[in-house]
């Protein structure tokens, strides 16, 4: 079980959990955690061709196009397939589902349900690091000072997106967009959904299931103090 590389995605509309649950994954079991959103944040501040062209979909609320985001992502797991991995916020729509599918099989797929009034609140009080993407939440992990990151001091900013006149659309978009890649996945046999309002309380499943497929980097550590906890 644990020789084989490992490859699983997380699904979830914004606000959901998934780089919260990504990081707790990526720490658990050794995945490389890749995240779309990071990869362009930092293809911005790097001024890539990539870059320039997706801050201009970013900043107007909008997916950036399947054929850019696909070419980054493939070109990034071409350079780690000796590794396992765990992709967050890719695929995200049906095109990019099949793009991957061409190139490798996902061995679980992880589907984050979470009720659209709590990622309205969630978003709403999400505060993002920018250079780093770190993500604060005023509640579930507040910065050790308000306001600021706390690894670099450097101030914290809210996502133009994540403020309330946004939120709403958002979600509705990732209904009608995510179905399908859901739909795909369910029938190949490799989603499983997990529900609820609480990421602390969605965790202890995640980790059950991935123990199933996965042997945890440190077993007795993962169980007892999940790391990130911050409630
Ligand atoms: N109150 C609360 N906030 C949470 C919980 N889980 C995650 N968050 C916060 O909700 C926001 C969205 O989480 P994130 O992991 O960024 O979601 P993503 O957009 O799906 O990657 C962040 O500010 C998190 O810190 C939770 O169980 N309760
Ligand atoms: N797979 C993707 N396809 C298209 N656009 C993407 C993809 N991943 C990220 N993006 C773009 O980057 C932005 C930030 O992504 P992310 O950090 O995953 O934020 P969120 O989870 O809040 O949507 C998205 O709003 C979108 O514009």
């Amino acid at each position: 079980m644990a020789d084989k590389l490992f490859r699983a995605v997380i699904l979830g509309p914004p606000g959901s959990g998934k780089g919260t649950i990504s990081q707790r994954i990526a720490q658990c079991f050794g995945l490389q955690h890749l995240s779309s959103g990071d990869f362009l944040r930092e293809n911005i501040t790097a001024n890539t061709e990539a870059g320039v062209l997706a801050k201009r979909y970013i900043e107007q609320g909008l997916l950036v196009p399947d054929h850019v985001i696909t070419r980054l992502m493939l070109t990034r797991l071409e350079k780690i397939t000796r590794q396992s991995w765990l992709l967050d916020g890719f695929p995200r729509t049906l095109v990019q589902a099949e793009a991957l599918n061409s190139t490798c099989d996902v061995d679980v797929v992880i589907s984050l349900n979470v009720p659209f009034e709590t990622l309205k609140e969630r978003l709403s009080t999400r505060w993002v690091h920018p250079s780093s993407g770190r993500m604060y939440n005023m509640e579930f992990n507040p910065p050790h000072i308000h306001g600021i990151d706390d690894v670099t001091g450097e101030p914290l900013v809210q996502h133009e997106d994540d403020k309330p006149d946004f939120v709403a659309a958002r979600l509705r978009e990732y209904k009608g967009i995510a179905k399908p890649v859901i739909d795909l996945y369910k029938k190949e046999g490799v989603l499983h959904s997990v529900s609820g309002t609480e990421t602390n309380k969605i965790w202890p499943y995640i980790y059950s299931l991935l123990c199933t497929k996965i042997t945890p980097v440190d077993p007795e550590e993962s169980q007892h103090s999940p790391p990130l906890y911050s409630q």
